[in-house]
């Protein structure tokens, strides 16, 4: 289980006054697990991330991964970002094996577990090119790769898809659903898209800014539909996608600085 219990952040904000990134945020991640988090800018959703990550320390309340506490980045958590932060002087593969070279592994082993990864996000034959030569969905999978590695477990994922053209990014959910399925990964992921977040979310938690809370909690199953097809149709041609993505816009549009509804 991940678990985030009552965490707050605080950041010294340009003027002296305290930014409260996150307030008592409280969380649970169990196994094969797939929260979303959503809402406007600001509202702490990076934070979050970063501090299950180990990048950044909590002020108060604890994170804790299979009971032990996050203090520092390990290789128990992958982590994807929406730019790709691959060394665009290694072999994919290499930047694959990344992680597993820290970890002291051996070069044929590392070599071995690179390819299948990259057979697992589709990239088999891509082993010896380097990331210029690859486009941005293709670098995505190499991060994913990169990620899963040191089998990992669990998954960070802050806007990983946010800029891929729509096509793309379809592509890439079908794919992630379809990893997920396989690895059975736990996964926190962020996006700003409502659609991408019922898609793929068993949770989505909607937060707000200025202290960064969450507001709302959702426990959808389109997900299932999703896996089951391999596609988004059936789950999107549900009238009740539909609906819930229209309570969760209201929700955040409430939440956005200078709304009338605030
Ligand atoms: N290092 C920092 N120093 C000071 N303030 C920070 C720092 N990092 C984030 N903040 C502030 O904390 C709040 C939450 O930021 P965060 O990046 O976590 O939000 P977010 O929901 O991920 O936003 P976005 O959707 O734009 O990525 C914001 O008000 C931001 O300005």
């Amino acid at each position: 289980m991940l678990k985030v219990d009552h965490v707050s952040i605080h950041f010294a904000g340009r003027d002296g006054r305290a930014v409260h990134a996150l307030d008592r945020v409280s969380l649970e991640i169990p196994e094969r697990g797939f929260v979303v988090a959503l809402g406007t800018s600001g509202c702490g959703k990076s934070s979050l991330l970063n501090a299950i990550a180990g990048f950044l320390p909590v002020s108060e309340g604890a994170i804790t991964l299979n009971g032990r506490p996050i203090e520092r980045p390990g290789a128990d958590r992958g982590v994807v970002f929406q730019k790709d932060t691959l060394l665009p002087w290694k072999t994919v593969a290499d930047n694959v094996a990344l992680g597993l070279k820290f970890a002291g592994v051996g070069k044929a082993e590392r070599r071995a577990r690179a390819e299948e990864l990259l057979g697992l996000v589709g990239l088999r034959d891509f082993g010896r090119a380097y990331p210029y030569e690859l486009s941005g969905g293709m670098r995505q999978r190499v991060g994913i790769a990169r990620a899963l590695a040191t089998d990992p477990d669990i998954l960070l994922m802050d806007e990983p898809f946010g800029a891929l053209d729509s096509l793309t990014r379809e592509t890439m959910q079908e794919l992630l659903v379809d990893l997920w399925q396989r690895t059975g990964k736990r996964i926190f992921f962020i996006t700003h898209s409502i659609d991408e977040a019922l898609l793929l979310g068993t949770e989505l938690v909607v937060m707000s800014p200025r202290p960064g809370r969450i507001v709302a909690r959702f426990k959808p199953d389109f997900v299932q539909d999703f896996a089951r097809e391999g596609r988004a149709l059936a789950a999107r041609a549900r009238p009740d996608f539909a609906e819930l993505g229209e309570e969760i816009r209201a929700l955040i549009h409430r939440s956005e600085p200078g709304s009338l509804a605030a």
